[in-house]
């Protein structure tokens, strides 16, 4: 029979009987008010306690420990809104509790999308198969004049990076316009491809009516749009979903981890990154997934970012790979670092650290290019340096590993 591991961390004075009180609790409600010709019928929808890991002996004399509980696939509808609510939902509130992993079925992962391009499909697009890639941020976009934004675009393109991104912010885009931008930037980036040899997707930031996100998405597809980057835990996970399950949405989405801080950072409550920005994000389709860096201004736990990179990349039931994208005070002398810990399938991602660049965004794409060859071919930043001013420079700056 199919059924959902879920794996939580919590507290109690048994930790077996907390995981069956939930196991029931969660499912058919108060068993054993039941008569026993109903308990049989509802047998079927019944939870199951599977296992209770203790960690620790608290002062309260209460175990902190893993339970892990089964839920059958049939108590759900196969959608992420269904899977939470039945799992965590109320739970969610019922004392210190944290939801850390979930395990599916092949049958019930069968109902989702995943990725449409993934790291594969991404490589491909970009025909860079040989190292990480490099994306930047447009670092202020907010009532820029569109001219502005156009400038920071190009500045960016010619520097060498592989996409550029929306700010997560840009919402109110009146002076620039959504369907404007993407036309706008596409037409540069095909100009800058010629100079540089190097295509550059763009990633605008997909908002508006949750009902309208769909068609929205289909009106930037056909004004060109090559990459569409969406607020995934202001939406939803569902609205995630839909646009990676519709078929007319051809493009890769990048979900981006805003409000991720209200779910993931207390031991005792929320949700684990490596499942919410992990598992979840890929499983609804998101074909690259930022989330805090270990290193910068907004940082992850390291064992953390490495668990939800590997969430992103391991063998799931053939879903395809997301591509991981360690964010937030990324600059060019953490990508030894970044290398060391997230390996090739990643993507650098810097907004401060190209636009603040003394040399200027073109620059500081030159240098994060200059690094990821250098770290890609085994040399040190120090030898690429010394062939990069722009390198040189942002390692003036900002320092790193030499
Ligand atoms: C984890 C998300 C990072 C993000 O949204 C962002 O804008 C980062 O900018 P920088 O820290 O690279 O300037
Ligand atoms: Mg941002």
């Amino acid at each position: 029979e199919q059924r959902i591991l879920v794996t939580y961390l919590t507290q109690a004075t048994d930790l077996n009987k907390k995981a069956q009180a939930i196991a029931v609790g969660m499912t058919v409600g108060s068993w054993t008010d039941l008569p026993l010709a109903k308990q049989a019928e509802l047998a079927p929808y019944l939870g199951e306690a599977v296992s209770a890991t203790p960690l620790a002996t608290l002062e309260n004399g209460e175990t902190r420990g893993l339970i892990t509980v089964s839920y059958p696939t049939r108590n759900f509808t196969a959608d992420i809104p269904s899977l939470l609510t039945g799992i965590f939902g109320k739970l969610s509130m019922d004392g210190k509790i944290k939801l850390v992993d979930i395990v599916f079925p092949d049958s019930f992962l069968q109902a989702f999308p995943g990725p449409k391009f993934g790291i594969d499909g991404l490589r491909e697009r970009l025909g860079a198969h040989d190292r990480p890639l490099l994306m930047s941020i447009f670092k202020s976009c907010l009532g820029l004049p569109f001219e502005d934004l156009k400038t920071q675009f190009l500045a960016q393109a010619l520097g060498g990076v592989d996409l550029v991104k929306d700010d997560e912010i840009f919402f109110a885009d009146d002076r620039a316009p959504f369907i404007e931008r993407i036309k706008a930037f596409k037409q540069i980036a095909q100009e800058t491809e010629v100079e540089t040899g190097k295509p550059v997707l763009y990633a605008a930031n997909l908002t508006g009516p949750v009902h309208e996100l769909n068609e929205k998405a289909k009106r930037a597809v056909d004004a060109g749009a090559d990459c569409l980057l969406f607020n995934v835990l202001a939406f939803g996970f569902d609205a995630l979903h839909r646009l990676a399950a519709d078929p007319d949405v051809h493009v890769p989405i990048m979900a981006h981890p805003a409000l991720a801080g209200a779910y993931y950072p207390s031991p005792d409550y929320g949700i684990a990154t490596p499942l919410l920005l992990g598992t979840l994000m890929r499983v609804a389709g998101a074909d690259l997934v930022l989330f805090p860096s270990p290193y910068g201004n907004v940082a992850l736990d390291k064992t953390e970012a490495l668990q939800l990179a590997k969430h992103l990349t391991a063998p799931l039931n053939g879903v395809r790979r997301s591509f991981p994208v360690p964010s937030a005070g990324i600059h060019p002398g953490l990508v030894p670092q970044l290398y060391q810990d997230f390996g090739f399938d990643q993507i650098v991602n810097a907004g401060g650290g190209i636009h603040g660049h003394p040399g200027g965004a073109t620059a500081g794409a030159k240098a994060f290019v200059a690094a990821i060859e250098a770290v890609t071919a085994g040399r040190t930043l120090e030898e690429a340096a010394a062939e990069s001013q722009e390198l040189a420079i942002a390692l003036e700056k900002w320092g790193g590993v030499r």
